[in-house]
């Protein structure tokens, strides 16, 4: 058994099955890490928030793509990227008639708050159209466009987590499924694409593993368990 890394890990695709319900063996493996786990995810910040509280780990989280960082250890918020031009382009959006296409309740972009998401069923052309008049970018993750500053993402996120940790970004191992993790991927000392990783992921990974989704991430741990 090899000395266990601190853990950057993804939510969507990485500890999740294919019914997008976190995987009741992968949140023993974080309960149990004995370095710090880093939770890195495109979705808007109480949801890895109430993971980590759920699954009884102190709150490491990179949460809106790196647009939201926080430690808990060092009770301090950081967010990144450009409100501002989000705010502008949702409302350009709107008013070409176009919807995010998450119905009356939005529950991806309620507690959003530096980028916005956007449901896969709605065309792409004109996210990409008006997110550049914005000065945005638009990634696909495979469940959802996210519509976001371009200088931001989980690789500046896990560069500020590290620091605060007293970590070098290298340090890490990080697991992940989707082009938002090619970022942190990059950083990592060690990076794991599970086996349904799209292009971009598995690519930038060091290595692949065979079994698919939280599966996958078992099987991307393993060494160190
Ligand atoms: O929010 C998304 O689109 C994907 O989330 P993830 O980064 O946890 O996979
Ligand atoms: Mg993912």
């Amino acid at each position: 058994m090899q000395e266990t890394p601190p853990l950057v890990v993804d939510v969507d695709g990485t500890l999740t099955g294919p019914d997008q319900a976190v995987a009741p063996r992968a949140m023993t493996v974080l309960a149990e890490w004995p370095a710090p786990v880093v939770v890195a995810t495109g979705k808007a910040f109480p949801f890895p928030v109430a993971l980590c509280q759920f699954v009884g780990i102190e709150p490491c989280v990179i949460a809106e793509n790196g647009g939201v960082v926080f430690v808990g250890e060092s009770d301090e918020l950081v967010f990144g990227g450009d409100p501002e031009a989000v705010d502008a382009f949702v409302a350009a959006y709107r008013e070409r008639g176009h919807s995010l296409g998450w119905g009356n309740v939005d529950l991806a972009n309620r507690w959003r708050e530096t980028e916005i998401a956007v449901s896969l069923d709605q065309p792409r052309e004109p996210l990409d159209e008006l997110a550049e008049t914005h000065g945005l970018t638009v990634i696909d993750t495979g469940y959802a466009y996210h519509v976001k500053s371009p200088g931001v993402d989980k690789g500046t996120g896990l560069r500020a987590v590290a620091e605060e940790l007293g970590y070098a970004p290298g340090d890490f191992l990080a697991v992940g499924d989707s082009i938002n993790d090619v970022a942190t991927f990059e950083l990592a000392g060690e990076s794991v694409a599970v086996a349904n990783a799209d292009e971009h992921a598995a690519a930038a990974a060091d290595r692949r593993t065979d079994a698919r989704y939280a599966a996958g991430f078992l099987e991307a741990v393993e060494p160190y368990r």
